[in-house]
């Protein structure tokens, strides 16, 4: 028996760690984890349940082989457990806070993933990345020309994406989710 890794996307600030922390009751109720990040991100300026480390110990640990994906963007770099692997084995799913620029090398090692792309208005955006205030604000202005590298080629290149808005109340988005996970067809 095999558990369903998803993965989940979007811009910076369209709210995939606020969606995680609001579903993560209901998404242990369906046997779905969500696994811890390695970050590079000193401790105080996670702002999720990630482990903050050195960009020494990353390496270290990716020299081990203690990640089963691993990417860097926005200056950082981004480690997922090996552990997942234990996790689908034994048949839980797991959702993963991923990287669209790291989504063709994600699916060629879970080509069975279900992919979510979370949206926001781009007029939302800035004003929540503003208001979030992890980031200076030519750091937000960098994240914003990002998602220009992305933005509409995502789901006509990748069909099978499933998008999610996240432009309204957040319990809106986190029963869309589930939706989606119990029947990914209707959010296609
Ligand atoms: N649906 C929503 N409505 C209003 N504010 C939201 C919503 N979703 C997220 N936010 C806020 O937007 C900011 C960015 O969300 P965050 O979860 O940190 O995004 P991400 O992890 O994708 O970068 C946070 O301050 C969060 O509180
Ligand atoms: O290739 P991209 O889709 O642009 O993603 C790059 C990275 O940015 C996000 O992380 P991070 O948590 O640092 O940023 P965020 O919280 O601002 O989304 C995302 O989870 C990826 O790890």
């Amino acid at each position: 028996m095999s558990g369903r890794l998803i993965y989940l996307i979007g811009p910076s600030g369209s709210g995939k760690d606020s969606l995680l922390d609001a579903a993560r009751t209901r998404l242990a109720e369906r046997g779905c984890r969500i696994v811890r990040r390695v970050i590079t991100r000193s401790a105080e300026a996670v702002g999720e349940a990630a482990l903050g480390v050195s960009m020494q110990q990353f390496a270290e640990m990716q020299a081990q082989g203690a990640f089963a994906l691993s990417w860097q963007a926005n200056g950082l770099a981004y480690g997922i457990p090996r552990e997942i692997d234990e996790w689908l084995a034994t048949g839980d799913d797991v959702l993963v806070n991923g990287s669209r620029e790291h989504l063709p090398q994600t699916r060629e090692r879970y080509p069975d993933m279900l992919v979510v792309l979370l949206t926001v208005d781009p007029a939302v955006l800035r004003q929540r990345l503003l208001a979030r205030g992890r980031e200076s604000v030519a750091e937000i202005d960098q994240r914003l020309a990002r998602n220009d590298r992305f933005s509409e080629r995502l789901s006509v290149e990748h069909p099978s994406v499933h998008v999610l808005d996240n432009s309204g109340p957040l319990e809106h988005t986190v029963e869309h989710l589930l939706a989606c996970i119990d029947e990914p067809d209707p959010c296609a």
